[in-house]
């Protein structure tokens, strides 16, 4: 677990200012979720936090110290399940142990031995121990996206970045997936940053809430601060539609 501090960070790509100014907190073991409309800056945001893009202006600093590139103390997961699908799920576990292994020992696919109980332990965070010796390409969506949870978790991170991580699944597995997000960061008391376009997810699972429009922070808050009318701000009317049938419908 890690406090990150984000101080007016702008990210400009030519004249679009995909971030503008942006600067907030997230404490040590907090599960923020990120919102926004496509192309408000989510992407760009965690991306300058995992160190693969270069702010323009402004700072992030993990327990006080500057990001400047990768580190192998943050891990992702994306929207696309990168998983090597001849890979077994344990096999694509250990890709994670991947930075604490040396390039020939990677070579040989020497791994040590707490590497292996830490994949075997992260399958089982992931509710996948049973399917360790399966290869990935014959698992459902949903499974691959856990076993990319697993590999992040392997990665020993103290902060965990999603950028988008249920986009691609069905309704029902995109609950389960999320699910086991916020159970493996709560258990493992980690920093955790989630990009969620579904409203209704987010307000499910998040605890702390970031709203970013076009570049600039319009929300940080708790769940019992995202009104329907702060989403309607951050969103425009179209996705409260439900939200608020949803509200009506339990009133
Ligand atoms: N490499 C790039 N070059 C030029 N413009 C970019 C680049 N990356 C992002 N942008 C622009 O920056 C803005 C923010 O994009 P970003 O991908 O961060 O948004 P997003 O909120 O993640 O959207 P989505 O939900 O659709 O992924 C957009 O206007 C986008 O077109």
């Amino acid at each position: 677990m890690s406090t990150i501090e984000v101080r007016n960070l702008t990210k400009a790509f030519g004249d679009v200012r995909a971030l503008d100014d942006v600067s907030f907190t997230i404490e040590d073991g907090e599960f923020a979720v990120l919102l926004g409309q496509s192309g408000a800056g989510k992407s760009t945001l965690l991306r300058c936090l995992n160190g693969i893009t270069k702010p323009t202006s402004g700072e992030i600093r993990i327990d006080g110290e500057p990001v400047t590139g990768p580190r192998d103390d943050v891990a992702m997961i994306f929207q696309q399940h990168y998983v090597l699908g001849q890979l077994s799920a344990y096999g694509n576990a250990l890709t994670g142990a991947l930075n604490r292994t040396s390039f020939l020992r990677s070579l040989i696919g020497w791994h040590s031995r707490p590497d292996k109980l830490e994949a075997l332990n992260a399958l089982e965070t992931v509710g996948l121990l049973d399917k360790a010796n399966q290869r990935t390409r014959n698992m459902s969506g949903g499974q691959q996206q856990r076993v990319g949870i697993a590999r992040a978790l392997v990665q020993q991170p103290n902060l965990l970045l999603a950028d988008e991580p249920v986009a691609s699944l069905d309704p029902a597995s995109a609950e389960t997936v999320m699910g086991y997000i916020r159970s493996a960061a709560k258990e493992r008391d980690l920093s955790t940053l989630a990009s969620l376009h579904q409203v209704n997810l987010a307000r499910e699972f998040g605890e702390r809430f970031l709203a970013l429009r076009d570049g600039e922070l319009v929300f940080d808050g708790y769940r019992e601060d995202l009104t329907v009318d702060i989403i309607d701000r951050i969103y425009g009317d179209v996705q409260t539609q439900d939200i608020r049938e949803g509200t009506e419908a339990h009133a």
